[in-house]
């Protein structure tokens, strides 16, 4: 499965009631894992010295009076990202199943994951969220204010989904019994 959205859409909070709900012993991981490997000096969630080199954090104009603020990468943020996305495929291919929790950066992350996960055609899912329930989680979990909001203008960009959700309302528990389901129907057909 891959569950692809903006920052504090409710990927993660899906993916591990997902988790609980398969009769199988899904791996949850996504961008997150990834980041969470990076190096402070590489990184940019505490200014790292050489995150431009990593990951940074770039302000944009303001949306409508609305902080952005966007998430970029250099050549070794690149080499890491595409390292983690072949990672996930060597777990899938010893025969784990897998949840990926993505905010896609950009197309050519897009384009990768798409290419890499091809043969294992993945039941695609799209989580949206409207932009003030963002802006309000994103206060509440003391984030930076504007990435929810970047990420989703850009996370969902060329992709066509097999199942979206919408977490403004309902319950994580509700929207992963969705996809479940359409994972059920989907292994009928096929
Ligand atoms: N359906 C929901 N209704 C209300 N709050 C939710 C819902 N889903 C998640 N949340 C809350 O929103 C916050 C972000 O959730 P979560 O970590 O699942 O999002 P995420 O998309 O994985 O975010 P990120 O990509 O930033 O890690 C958490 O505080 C979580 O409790």
């Amino acid at each position: 499965m891959f569950l692809n959205g903006a920052s504090s859409a409710g990927k993660t909070s899906i993916g591990r009631v997902l988790q609980d709900l398969a009769g199988e012993p899904y791996l949850l991981l996504g961008l997150d894992t990834c980041f969470a490997m990076v190096p402070p000096a590489w990184g940019g969630g505490r200014g790292g010295p050489l995150s431009q080199e990593g990951f940074a954090y770039q302000e944009l104009r303001a949306d409508g009076g609305h902080p952005m603020l966007a998430i970029t990468y250099g050549a070794v943020g690149w080499r890491m990202l595409a390292g983690f996305h072949r990672a996930v495929i060597e777990i899938v291919r010893a025969g784990n199943p897998v949840i990926v929790d993505e905010m896609l950066l950009d197309d050519r992350a897009r384009d990768d994951w798409l290419d890499l996960l091809a043969p294992w055609q993945p039941l695609l899912v799209g989580v949206f969220c409207e932009d003030a329930e963002l802006a309000r989680r994103e206060h509440v979990r003391g984030n930076r204010p504007g990435l929810a909001r970047w990420s989703a203008r850009h996370a969902h960009a060329g992709l066509t989904y097999h199942l979206t959700v919408d977490t403004t309302y309902g319950d994580p528990d509700q929207h992963a019994a969705r996809i479940m389901t359409a994972l059920a129907q989907r292994e009928a057909r096929s």
